[in-house]
């Protein structure tokens, strides 16, 4: 069942292996068909090297496993509750890429610092609240989707397909499993940029409004971020 989506999404999760943003087995991509309310998701603790569409693990909206004989990634509840909180997004990836990850640890957002930002991200990257103890230790990976969906009320994901998980690490999403990981390349390269302006110039300052509707808008064409640049 789904072969293609299998196929779309064993692709970006070697794209994601292949972009070095993740090493071992560390990380995780998905993708979905809305018309069937399944995703399709990397099993679990796999090495990438060894991965082939047919490990590929189908699971429902309701969160039972549909098709596959590994179990999915730690991560599902995660991507399945991004799924089910916001129905326009097709793709969702996992990383802890080493400078998007310093500002989850940090409990740092990224502010739109110039236009490479501005072009992919329309405002500030925004970070998680820290999860209290009971939220860690029951439902640790739903309850990273439910913080995460949490801190979005206001801003639309589709404009800022980037979050930093406090004290863990950056998820991302997009229209497709390919598009995740696209915006977190995009998402580690403007963190690396972010670290290097905040060692050149002291302090890292979000241009003006301005130029980031210019360069976000005339690219996307819509931009509905309601919180500060
Ligand atoms: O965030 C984590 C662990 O902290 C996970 O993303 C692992 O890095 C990958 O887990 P699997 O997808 O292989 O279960």
């Amino acid at each position: 069942m789904l072969e293609e989506l299998k196929k779309e999404v064993c692709r970006a999760n070697l794209e994601l292996s292949e972009s070095g943003l993740v090493i071992l087995s560390w990380g995780n991509v998905s993708g979905i068909d809305r018309s069937k309310g399944i995703f399709a998701i990397k099993p679990s603790g796999i090495d990438y090297a060894k991965l082939k569409p047919e490990d590929i693990v189908l699971v429902s909206l309701e969160g039972e496993k549909v098709e596959g004989d590994m179990k999915p990634s730690s991560d599902t509840p995660t991507h399945l509750e991004l799924y089910r909180q916001w129905s326009g997004i097709g793709g969702v990836c996992h990383t802890h890429s080493p400078c998007a990850t310093a500002f989850a640890q940090a409990k740092r957002e990224l502010p739109c610092l110039g236009t490479t930002h501005a072009d992919n991200f329309y405002g500030t990257v925004p970070v998680t609240r820290q999860m209290a103890i009971e939220e860690i230790e029951t439902e640790y990976e739903l309850n990273t989707g439910k913080v995460i969906c949490e801190r979005f009320k206001g801003i639309d994901p589709e404009t800022i397909p980037a979050v930093f998980c406090a004290g863990h690490g950056p998820f991302t999403w997009g229209k497709d499993a390919g598009e995740s990981v696209k915006n977190a390349i995009v998402l580690e390269m403007a963190c690396k940029m972010g670290l290097d302006t905040l060692s050149l110039a002291g302090k890292m300052e979000a241009i003006p409004q301005t130029l980031l509707d210019k360069h976000y808008l005339r690219k996307h064409g819509k931009g509905a971020y309601y919180g500060q640049n």
